[in-house]
C-alpha cells in the first residue's frame, strides 16, 4: 500500500516513523494508555453511563480490557450486532468481494466486522485518536492484519483521488449525523444536516470509487431526498433501497443502499446467528437481533 496508508498492525510504529509530528500529538495518550477501557469501571463523565451500561453491545470483547474508546466513540460506534449484520449483508450480496472501504471508520465498529468477512478493509477518519482506537480494537478481534488506515478529511482524500487506483468492491459509511439534535425534527434534511457534506456531494464523491454504496443514516431521513439524489446522479432507472435497522426492537437508523449487487438481494439471505448469542447482563443486552423491518424500493 506504499506510503499512502497505515497498516493497523503497525499503526504506532509507522506513524512514528513517517509522521513524527502526528505521533507526538498522540504520544501522551499512548504513554498513559488513557483510551483503554477497563470494562468494569464507569467512564468519568456521568453523561456516558447510559452508553457504558450497554458497552457489550458496542464491542462484545470489551471485557478483554483491550478495547480503546474516546469520549465521542461511546455514542458513535456502530453496535457490534448491527455492524456484523452489514458485513454479512455485503458478503451475501457480493460473495467474491475483496476490498471494502469504511469512510468515517471511528473506533472500528464496522471496519472490524468487515475485516472478519473480507481480505482487505480500508478505514478513513480525520481523528488520529479514532484511527488509533480502530488499530487497537482490531488487534483484540485478530483482524488487524487485514486493515489499512488513512488519516485525513474525506473531502480532501476524495479530491486527491487516493482510492482511484484501488478496486473497491463496496463503500460503507456511517457519517456524523450532527449530534443528538437529529431527532428534534420530524424529517432529517440530508442535504443540510449530514456532515461533513450533504447527501448529494457525499454520494457523488463515493460513486467515483465504487458503484456499491451503503450509508448508515438517521431513522427520520428524508426519503424523498434519497429518491431525488438517486435520480440526479444515477439516472431515471436507478434504484436506492432503504432498509430499516433495529436492535432489540429499537429502530436505530436506516441504511440507504446503491448498486445492483446490493439492491437486488434476496430477503433473508443474511444471517446474524453468531451475534444473536446473548452475553451476560441479560437485562441490559437482552437478545441482539437485527430485523430488516421494511424495505422501500425508491423508484427514482
Ligand atoms: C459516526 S462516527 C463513525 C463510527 C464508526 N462507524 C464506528 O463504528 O466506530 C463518525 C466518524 O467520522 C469521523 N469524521 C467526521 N468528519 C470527518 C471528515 N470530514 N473526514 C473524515 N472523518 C470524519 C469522526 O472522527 C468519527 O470518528
Amino acid at each position: 500500500m506504499g506510503k499512502k496508508f497505515y497498516h493497523a498492525s503497525h499503526f504506532k510504529h509507522t506513524l512514528k516513523k513517517r509522521s513524527y509530528n502526528r505521533y507526538k500529538r498522540l504520544e501522551p495518550l499512548i504513554k498513559d494508555d488513557s483510551l483503554r477501557i477497563q470494562s468494569h469501571l464507569k467512564p468519568a463523565d456521568p453523561t456516558l453511563f447510559k452508553y457504558w451500561r450497554f458497552r457489550r453491545n458496542l464491542f462484545s470483547k470489551i471485557d478483554s480490557n483491550g478495547i480503546y474508546m474516546t469520549h465521542e466513540l461511546w455514542f458513535s460506534v456502530t453496535p457490534e450486532s448491527i455492524a456484523s449484520f452489514f458485513a454479512n449483508f455485503v458478503r451475501a450480496c457480493i460473495p467474491d468481494a475483496q476490498v471494502i472501504l469504511d469512510v468515517f471508520c471511528g473506533g472500528g465498529g464496522n471496519t472490524i466486522q468487515f475485516a472478519k468477512q473480507f481480505p482487505k478493509v480500508f478505514g478513513v477518519d480525520f481523528s488520529l485518536e479514532h484511527l488509533y482506537c480502530t488499530a487497537q480494537n482490531a488487534k483484540v478481534y485478530e483482524v488487524d492484519d487485514r486493515i489499512w488506515l488513512k488519516y485525513g478529511r474525506w473531502e480532501k482524500i476524495c479530491a486527491q483521488e487516493y482510492f482511484q487506483d484501488i478496486n473497491v468492491d463496496c463503500i460503507f459509511a456511517s457519517p456524523p449525523w450532527g449530534g443528538p439534535n437529529y431527532l428534534k425534527k420530524d424529517v432529517y434534511d440530508l442535504e443540510t444536516n449530514l456532515q461533513p457534506m450533504g447527501i448529494t456531494k457525499l454520494l457523488k464523491s463515493m460513486l467515483k470509487i465504487s458503484k456499491n454504496i451503503i450509508l448508515f443514516l438517521p431513522r427520520n431521513s428524508d426519503l424523498n431526498q434519497l429518491s431525488s439524489v438517486t435520480r440526479k446522479l444515477l439516472g431515471d432507472k436507478a434504484k436506492c433501497k432503504v432498509l430499516y435497522v433495529k436492535e432489540n426492537g429499537h429502530l436505530k437508523g436506516v441504511v440507504a443502499i446503491w448498486g445492483d449487487a446490493l439492491v437486488n438481494y434476496e430477503n433473508g439471505s443474511t444471517n446474524n446467528t453468531e451475534n444473536n448469542k446473548s452475553t451476560d447482563d441479560q437485562d441490559e443486552t437482552d437478545q441482539k437481533d437485527i430485523i430488516p423491518a421494511s424495505f422501500y424500493d425508491m423508484d427514482a
